[in-house]
Order: C-alpha cells, then structure tokens, then sequence
C-alpha cells in the first residue's frame, strides 16, 4: 500500500481496544468486558493512523507490515514493551478558576464539612471572588497549565465547566478563556454553561435562577450562534442550599431549548430526587450522586442517563460514596471524572481509577471502561473517542508495563510509566530519558510537544 499515514505504533504488547464493535457505552457486565489484542509469539500489535488522525488500522504486526509494506508515515514508535490504551477521557472538571483554597483544606482537616466552608463564604463563593478579579490573561495561562498536566496524566478529551462567574460577565470571560485553550490546546474539550454553580452574595436561589435563565443563557446563546464560542453542556449545582430540584429544572429546560445537553450535579450531599427529575427530562449525565435513591437508580437506567462518579470528592470531603455497584447492577452506564476544582485537586485520571477501584469497588475493566467510552458517552463524544476502533480518532495511551493494569495499580508516579500520549495520531507527551547532573544517573524527565 503506497500512501502517507500520519502514525505507526508497532510491536506493543497489548492494545486495548476497550470496545471493537462500534458500541457507544458499556452497562452491566459488558463494563468487565473489554476488547483487547494481545502480541503472539511471532510479534507485537500494530495501530496505524491515517493522515486524518483517525485509526485506519489495528492489528498483529505481520498482519499490518505485509498490509502498508508501500506506505510512508510521519512518525513510527517502536512500543515493544508498552502497552496501548486509548486516551483517557474526564468527564467532569472546574479547571477555570484564580486563588487557591489550600487554607479550607486545613479547615476541613480539622473537621468542617463541606456545607459548613460554603455558608461561612468559603467554598465557590471564595473562588468566584477571585476569579472575577482576575484577567482572562491569567485564567487562560493557569487553565493551559492545567490541561498539560492532564494531557501528561493521559487524557486526551476533557469536559471544562465554567461556574466561579455567577454573572454574565464573568462567566462569558470563562467560556471564552475555554473557547481559546479548545482551539490552541492539543486536547479535546468538551465545553459546559455552569452559570447555576452556587447562589451569588447578595442574591436569593428564586433571583439567580431568573439571572440564569434570562440574561445568562441568552447571552451564551447569542455568542454559539454568532460562532464565537462553542458550548456543549449545560450544568445547575442541585443541592439543599443552592438550587433545588425545580430549579434546576427549568434551567436544564431553558439550556436544552438553545441546544445544551444537560449534564449537571445531582444527589451528593442531599437527596433530593434529581436523579428522577434528571432521567425524566432526558439528561444526558448526572454527577456525583453519592445520595441517590434505588429510585433514582431506576430512573436513570429506564432512561438512559449516564452517572458520572467522582471517587476524589468522597476521598477528599470523606463522604459515603456513590452506589455504584447497584448502578451496574442496575444497568446504569457508569462514567468517571477527576472533579478538578480548589477543593478537589485532582487532574490526574490514573489516580481517579485507582480510587475508584478502591472507595467504590469498581473493577479494573470497569474503571477503564468508564474513563474511556462511557465518559465519552456522558460527553456525546463516544462516536469518535473513549475506544481504539478503525474510524476513531488515534488518542492514544502507551504506557511501559508488563500489561495495561499498572495503569491503574501504580498510585502516581506516573511520569515513569506513561511513555506516550497521542492525539489524533500525533505525539502530545513524550517522557524523555535525560542524564541528571546532579547525580549523573538517569532519570525520567517529561516534556510536552
Ligand atoms: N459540588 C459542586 N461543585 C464542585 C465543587 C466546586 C468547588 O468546591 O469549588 C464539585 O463537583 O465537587
Ligand atoms: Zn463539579
């Protein structure tokens, strides 16, 4: 085959697919049950990635060398001794924000809850203060920051909220500083209106809520439409003390009708029947959920609502986490997200499957499952991300290991293992040997592309 291909990863050990037969999201026991190709004894495994970006082909290097023995492509790796996995996708993050909350950990350390923070005016209210006196110069250079470290951690697309605006202003300024690092960073990001994050100082839920609905939203709405922002999601924070349950209804509602999926916060630290309200109104993702009902459960596997957990809020907030085992039971797609904000600092989706697999008792299988197709699902991404199949994009994870595991058995440290990131075919993180020269011993040093 005489043709140009953008990428060639030969001789790997394993590939795993993740999903090969074009399924959008794993449910029940198909979380545990994950596509791979493994190395024979005549050689490794192949991936191609045409000059699309896209996986053009997957299989044992026999088989893909006597295919392309004609074809040239910009970049070859050598992955013997690698694994590969497809790149990692967070389904839920607040990277968008100035000041830090270092101090509220102490606090919280020292036994105030989460709720007590937020009503003394801590909390998002402390973090909207700060990020609505700082530049969008400055929010867009911290954001950048944090979306390298992600892509070095491995993941490749990213849903960003904004939500410490609270008002047009500041929230527009967000959206905008998302809409820039979407088009210069080489990470996807799925774009989410959280105007209804917290309730603004000085303002009741009933009159945030209209500010929302009628001067926010029609705001974002005209800038989607005049192709200056592009804006997936919509998100309300739905908690007793913040928006309740009607709500966030009607802002779920107004954001569907200029086309925002709704994907919001729902059941963790109240319940408060969201997840019945969510799966009724046809959301897409719900997250959290630490407090949901069997009902709601319910609710949500009749419709098809994707639950969003994230283990590093029940880690750093020592909450009771979210039933995820009656989720799978239930036959509710379960996805995961590292929730980085101030109070949960996190970008790392390793460690978000470590945790998982620990606090909520997910397998392996499944935490990769829903750190890759189904937290594309919970994204409407899946068509194109979350598994390595002919036609998707080439996101790639390559990781040094005797199998794809230690991925989520190494507890950090991950600078050491994950070799290559890749997206749409072309290297983004290569971790790079280098002589130290202060001790003149090699060691592992990351650079970004
Ligand atoms: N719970 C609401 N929102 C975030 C926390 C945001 C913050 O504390 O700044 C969350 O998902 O955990
Ligand atoms: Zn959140």
């Amino acid at each position: 085959m005489e043709s140009r291909h953008r990428l060639l990863v030969h001789g790997a050990r394993q590939v795993v697919q993740v999903v090969a037969n074009g399924q959008q999201v794993l449910k029940g026991a198909a979380m545990r049950q994950l596509a791979e190709v493994t190395a024979g004894p005549a050689g490794g495994v192949s991936i191609v990635v045409n000059s699309n970006g896209r996986i053009a082909d997957i299989g044992l290097d026999s088989v893909v060398t006597s295919k392309y023995g004609g074809a040239t492509f910009d970049r070859t790796i050598n992955a013997r001794g690698m694994c590969v996995l497809p790149g990692l996708v967070d389904g839920h993050t607040h990277p968008v924000w100035a000041g830090d909350r270092v101090h509220e950990f102490a606090m919280k350390l020292a036994g105030a809850t989460y709720m007590e923070v937020h009503e003394a005016g801590g909390g998002i209210n402390f973090t909207v203060r700060h990020t609505r006196e700082a530049s969008e110069e400055e929010l867009y250079t911290s954001l950048c920051a944090r979306l390298n470290t992600m892509i070095k951690s491995g993941t490749t697309l990213v849903e960003c909220k904004s939500g410490y605006g609270l008002n047009v202003e500041t929230e527009l300024k967000m959206l905008r500083v998302i809409e820039r690092a979407r088009r210069d960073m080489p990470i996807d990001i799925s774009a989410t209106f959280c105007g209804a994050h917290s309730v603004p100082e000085g303002a009741t839920a009933a009159q945030a809520t209209d500010d929302v609905i009628d001067v926010q939203l029609p705001a974002v709405g005209r800038l989607m439409d005049s192709g200056q922002l592009r804006v997936d999601n919509i998100d309300v924070f739905c908690e007793r003390g913040v928006f309740d349950v009607a709500q966030t209804q009607r802002i779920l509602a107004a954001g569907a009708a200029v086309g925002l999926a709704a994907n919001f916060h729902g059941e963790e630290l109240s319940r408060l029947g969201s997840a019945e309200m969510g799966a009724t109104l046809g959301a897409r993702a719900i997250s959290h959920l630490e407090e949901v009902s069997d009902d709601g459960v319910a609710a949500m596997a009749r419709q098809g609502t994707i639950a969003v957990v994230l283990p590093t809020t029940a880690y750093v907030l020592g909450l009771r986490p979210p039933p995820v085992r009656a989720m799978i039971a239930a036959d509710v797609a379960v996805a995961l997200g590292s929730d980085f904000n101030p109070n949960a600092h996190c970008v790392s989706m390793p460690l978000v499957m470590n945790l998982a697999c620990v606090l909520l008792k997910m397998c392996m299988q499944e935490a990769l499952a829903a750190a890759t197709i189904n937290a594309a699902a919970s994204l409407g991404r899946a068509d194109t991300q979350g598994s390595l199949e002919v036609g998707k994009y080439g996101d790639l994870v390559l990781i040094e290991a005797d199998s794809w595991e230690h991925l989520i058995y190494q507890m950090g440290g991950h600078e050491n293992l994950i070799k290559y990131t890749v997206k749409e075919g072309v290297v983004i993180h290569e971790a790079r040997e280098c002589v130290s020269s202060m001790n003149a011993g090699v060691v592992a040093e990351t650079s970004w592309i």
